[in-house]
């Protein structure tokens, strides 16, 4: 059974297509013991599957697959061939990387890991490289993993470079003008306030802190000041968003050919455009997608040019509840979210998601409340910091995210508990408002007729992400040619990438994925289909031969 509808734009009613083919499908069929490096081979015949996809849609069915993508920092304690690749086996989508910490070198080596990891696993798992922004941090604590300042003790923070064992009470701070910034009488606060000084004499580069507030300093922790009430920012505003050490990393993660690369503390859409500009001249295919993190009050400001430059957004809580009051965060986050979603770019939602599971093996109620909140949210993705990058149970953390956005996604669904969102129009050719009609009809047509899965058909990932922006019922097959934009594509909601070659012909390239998926038993006879496609602007309903 096969119903099409057909929307023809100018391009294609000059040039219809010839439709509905023989269906031939033993030519297709592919050997069900390819082990997946093999299937590797861009012959036209194979097809790229996530190896713990393919896990998951076995156990859980199609429609109790996870829509929520997962984010992973990777630190010391996740740094190892085996260690990733029990994140990728948890179900990491993609693997951040802070330059804020560690060397090139060692994140080269985490990226050949990762790599290795997809061909000869079979994963996708896609690489974020995270800049380190030019805000005030702390310096490394010459190595030790935390400083304690107690109650009424004098620190001092000072631009000078200490030798080694750092001389105690003493904090080296990253940025050369600290001390003629900061007056006696400010608030210095570390990590956004989980420590707290007054600063009470400044001599030379040395600024004398009392502590008012105890607790635990990690190494390179964010500084901000504060006066009269208000955050001090006037410098932060002059220092630019990417450092000259950030642009040598950006060299580094083009020529290493990473997935995205997320901008800390972005002010404007004019750097991200100026990055994506940079990008494209020195990367041939210019495929990397540019993140903006959203994590200071010039961000907010600019929520909506900064997102729309952007390939999409994460709400970086960690610094934006240094600069915003914490009760603040959480509108904040629900803004962001829904914004991207309208703009159709995907977001992540990160920090603190699990804190606690840094040092112990359960998450507390309400970081559960709080995972459930972003997936209720319908963000696209879920980020880990410390709980993976240096925490001591980054596999439980990564198991906590994936149960409790499996069991909010079904309670959604099941309860519909969905306010319908109105997505305003974000094309802007003719041939773009038929797509997005497209996919929102076919979306809602999956919802109506209950199918089993969508599928598209998409050279660019762009039709794909109209679909999984009407975030439907049921999980979105999204059929790619090139590795690149598979890889890209994990970070987005609902969409389960593959990579495999087709033709402009839907029929064959239906017909083809029907016996590959079927092959390796992902779907069966009867299954009811809906398949979209960027090559032919129709939508088909069908059950799988
Ligand atoms: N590449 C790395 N090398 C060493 N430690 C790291 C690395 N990446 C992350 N970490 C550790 O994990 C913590 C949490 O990571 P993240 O949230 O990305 O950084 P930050 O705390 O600087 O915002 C860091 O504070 C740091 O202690
Ligand atoms: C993700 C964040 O950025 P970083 O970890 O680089 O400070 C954050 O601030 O929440
Ligand atoms: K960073
Ligand atoms: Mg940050």
């Amino acid at each position: 059974m096969s119903n099409s509808l057909h929307f023809f734009t100018p391009s294609n009613l000059t040039a219809p297509k010839q439709y509905l083919p023989k269906p031939s499908y033993n030519r297709w069929f592919p050997e069900y013991d390819t082990p997946p490096s093999q299937s590797f081979l861009s012959d036209s015949s194979s097809i790229d599957v996530d190896a713990v996809t393919e896990v998951e849609l076995k156990e859980n069915g199609f429609r109790s697959t996870r829509r929520t993508k997962m984010v992973c920092t990777i630190g010391p304690a996740t740094c190892g061939f085996e260690e990733l690749e029990a994140l990728a086996v948890g179900g990491m989508n993609v693997a951040r990387l802070n330059m804020c910490h560690g060397t090139r070198e060692w994140h080269k080596r985490v990226i050949e890991r990762v790599r290795r990891l997809n061909e000869e696993k079979g994963f996708a798992v896609a690489i974020m490289m995270d800049t380190e922004g030019s805000e005030i941090h702390m310096g490394d604590l010459g190595g030790a993993s935390s400083a304690k300042a107690e109650d009424d003790e004098i620190w001092t923070f000072s631009v000078r470079a200490f030798d080694l064992p750092r001389p105690e009470r003493t904090i080296n701070v990253n940025y050369d003008g600290f001390a003629e910034d900061v007056k006696v009488g400010d608030e210095l606060l570390v990590d956004g306030g989980m420590v707290r000084f007054d600063v009470i004499e400044k001599i030379g580069p040395d600024v004398k802190c009392r502590c008012t507030d105890p607790g635990l300093m990690l190494p390179r922790a964010n500084l901000t000041f504060w006066r009269d009430g208000s955050l001090v920012r006037e410098r932060n505003a002059m220092l630019p968003t990417i450092s000259s050490k950030d642009w040598l990393d950006i060299d580094f993660g083009i020529a290493e050919g990473v997935d995205f690369i997320a901008i800390s503390f972005v002010k404007s859409s004019e750097v991200i455009n100026h990055l994506k500009s940079y990008i494209a001249a020195r990367s041939r295919d210019s495929d990397i997608a540019v993140i903006a993190k959203i994590e200071s009050i010039d961000s907010l400001k600019n929520l909506e040019e900064i997102i729309q430059a952007s390939d999409g957004a994460m709400v970086a809580r960690g610094d934006l509840g240094a600069q915003i009051p914490l009760e603040q965060v959480p509108s904040a986050q629900q803004k962001i979210v829904q914004i991207c979603r309208q703009l159709n770019k995907p977001v992540i939602v990160a920090s603190q998601l699990l804190e606690s599971m840094i040092e112990y093996p359960t998450p507390t109620r309400a970081e559960v409340a709080d995972v459930s909140e972003a997936v209720r949210q319908r963000a696209d993705a879920l980020m880990l910091s410390g709980e993976s990058a240096m925490g001591q149970y980054p596999d439980k953390a990564l198991a906590v995210l994936r149960s409790v956005s499996v069991r909010i996604e079904k309670w959604w669904r099941e309860e519909k508990r969905y306010e319908a969102m109105e997505l305003p129009a974000v094309g802007s050719s003719f041939s773009d408002s038929i797509s997005e009609e497209i996919c929102s009809s076919a979306a809602k047509m999956a919802n109506n007729l209950g199918v089993d899965a969508l599928f598209v058909y998409t050279k660019t990932g762009y039709m794909a992400s109209l679909l999984s922006r009407c975030r439907p019922d049921c999980p979105i097959f999204a059929f790619t040619s090139t590795k690149s934009v598979r890889r890209r594509l994990n970070l987005q909601w609902g969409l389960i990438p593959f990579r495999v070659s087709f033709s402009d012909d839907m029929e064959s390239n239906l017909n083809k994925t029907f016996s590959l998926l079927k092959a390796r038993g992902m779907i069966k006879s009867g299954d009811l289909v809906i398949a979209v496609s960027d090559m032919l602007q129709s939508i088909q309903v069908m059950n799988v031969p």
